[in-house]
Parts: C-alpha cells; structure tokens; sequence
C-alpha cells in the first residue's frame, strides 16, 4: 500500500446499520434500524497510538468489529494496511492482534502455555519466531512462573496480561485494545500500560484503544477520537478534549489540620472541605504541578492525590455546548 495520503487504517464515509426485529403482535414484526455508526471517517498512520472513546452504546465496538473484518459496513470503504478486512478476514488476521477486555481468547480449561502452543499452530508462526516472542513477552509481562497455571484459575490482570501475550504472538502490526485495564488493580494497570508503551516504541506497532480510563489515553496516546451516537465528535489530543468539555481535574489534599480554604491561584478552586481534607478543582488540560508546588510550600502537607474526570461527563460537557451554539 502506498501513496501520500494513505494511511495505515483508513475510513472512508463507514456506516453500520442493523435491523432490529421486534414482535409487535400475533404474527407481526416491526423493524426498526439502528445507525450504530454513522458516516465516520478517520486516519490512522503506522506507528500511531490513538485512543476511542465514547459512552456505552456509542458505536466502538462495531468500528472495532469492522475494522477485524466480523462485521461488514453497511457503507463507506474502509481499509488496515491495505486490507479490506471483510472481504479477506483471514489474510488480514496474520496482520492484526485484538485483546477484549471483558473476554478472553485464551481457552478457559488449559493452562496458558497450552493456549499458545494452539495459537502457534493456528496463525502457522514459524518455530523460531514462536518461541523468541513467547520468551520475550512472557519476560516482559511477567508471566513466567504462571505458565503452567489453567486460564480459568488467573486473576484478572494475570488473564489480560496472558490475553495480550497471545494476541502479540505473531508479530502482529496493529493492535486493538477493547478495555484493556477494566476492572484491574493499579499495579496490573500500570504493567499493561507500560507494556503497551515499549511495544509501542520499540516495534512501531500501531494500536487503537478503546476505554472508559482517562488514564490510559493520558499516560499513553498523543491522539483521541471521540465518538458518540456513532458520529465521530472529537479527534485531536487529550488537551484539546478537555478543553471542548471544558472539563476538571480534583486535587484531593489532605493537610496535617483542619484549615480555611486553600488560596489556589485561579482558576484553581477548593470545592470542598471536610476536616484536614480538602478538594481542589482546576483545568483538567493544564499540569498539577505549579498548584502542587505552591500548596507544598506554603500549607503543611501530608498527602495528595489527582482524581480525573470521567468521560461521559467529559462527553457530556462538550454536547452541552454543541447544543447551545446551535439553539443561540
Ligand atoms: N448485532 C447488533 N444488532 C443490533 N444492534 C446492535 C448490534 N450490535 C450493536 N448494536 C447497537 O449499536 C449501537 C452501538 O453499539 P456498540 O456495541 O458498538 O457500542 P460501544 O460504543 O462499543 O458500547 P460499550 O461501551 O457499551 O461497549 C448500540 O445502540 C447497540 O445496541
């Protein structure tokens, strides 16, 4: 695949429409449609790590599902690495790797090692190549004393560390990620998110992620789409999201008393006290640490901590404003 303005997954006017049948009587069907993504159009070039958001039901999972080839659009051209995925799903399959959050690929009865021997004869990984990955992942996510240990007896960050391991097994070039730190520890967290950056920076691999963890696109994408209703809403970095929703971080404080409210440079605020324990909202696209620096040095200090917004209401924020340029 070449040519200037090509990118390495490209969409093109992509729509997803299903039919929903409903019974609305005795030998009577209604159908309605429902336009879980809309005329999205988006680049992304090799080497690129960009997050996907947007609220439930918003049309992520569909994007995703089209993008691997189980789904086919309903319009629009839509291409990864030159592939039109549903039309050659399984050439494309030795090019990409997916890890589902809330799913594993991994079979449930057989210990790790076995999933992968599976997946080696599966994707034909030539046997050299096979065992340099495996080695090196399995170093590299930690996974060497749990080889042996059946998929159904992991905890939840050792099963998506394991998830990950499988879908990078045969090199593939893009990787996308549905969730990929939901419902894990902060320490599980911060071994995937570390993981993701070096596989990222050493092997160019290209991935797109999905997620409801601010966190995760903070600490590991330049670059965000928003999509909601199935329309593409946003698509620029983290800064510039928060700055549409005009959204908030919280600086929690906690002080060695009960004080009066802190004097935090605006737009920096206390939005709340409670004893020793104090709440500081400030510009969510702006850094924590010149207001952290002013309040080490002027309040006695014994601990803190930033809390980020979520992104409905994030989200939310930025419809709200849509909304009311378009009624004024
Ligand atoms: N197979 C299907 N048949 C009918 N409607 C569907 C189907 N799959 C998805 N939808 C609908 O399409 C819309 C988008 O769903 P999708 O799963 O892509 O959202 P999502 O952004 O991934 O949400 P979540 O964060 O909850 O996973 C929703 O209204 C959903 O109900």
């Amino acid at each position: 695949m070449s040519g200037v303005d090509s990118g390495f997954i490209e969409l093109d006017g992509v729509e997803k429409v299903f039919d929903v049948r409903r019974k609305t009587g005795f030998m009577k069907r209604a159908v309605r449609q429902v336009r879980a993504v809309d005329a999205i159009s988006f680049r992304v070039e090799r080497g690129e790590m960009v997050g996907y958001i947007g609220p439930n039901g918003a049309g992520k999972s569909t994007t995703i599902k089209m993008l691997t080839g189980i789904l086919t659009p309903s319009a629009g051209r839509l291409r990864v690495a030159g592939i039109d995925p549903s039309r050659e799903r399984k050439r494309l399959a030795h090019r990409i790797g997916v890890v589902f959050g809330q799913r594993t690929t991994l079979w449930w009865d057989l210990p790790l090692l076995d999933s992968y021997r599976l997946m080696h004869r599966m994707y034909r990984i030539p046997d050299a190549r096979y065992r340099e990955n495996l080695d090196r992942l399995v170093e590299l996510l930690d996974l060497g004393a749990l080889l042996d240990v059946p998929v159904r007896q992991l905890s939840l960050g050792q099963r998506m560390r394991g998830d990950i391991v499988a879908a990078l097994l045969h090199d593939p070039e893009v990787l996308y990620l549905d969730e990929p730190t939901i419902g894990l520890d902060v320490v599980s967290k911060s071994k995937v998110r570390e993981f993701l950056r070096e596989l990222n920076a050493e092997r160019g691999t290209t991935v797109l992620l999905t997620t409801h963890d601010l966190q995760d696109i903070e600490q590991l994408c330049k670059r965000v789409m928003v999509i909601d209703h199935g329309c593409l809403m946003y698509d620029g970095p983290l800064a510039g999201l928060h700055e549409a929703g005009e959204s908030e971080r919280t600086l929690v404080v906690d002080l060695e008393r009960e004080l009066p409210p802190i004097d935090a440079p605006a737009p920096a605020r206390v939005v709340r006290v409670d004893g020793p324990r104090q709440w500081l909202a400030f510009p969510a696209g702006e850094s924590a640490a010149p207001l952290v620096a002013r309040i080490a040095a002027e309040y006695p200090l014994v601990d803190l901590s930033v809390r980020e917004p979520d992104i409905e209401a994030v989200i939310a924020t930025m419809y709200g404003e849509q909304a009311e340029r378009a009624i004024s």
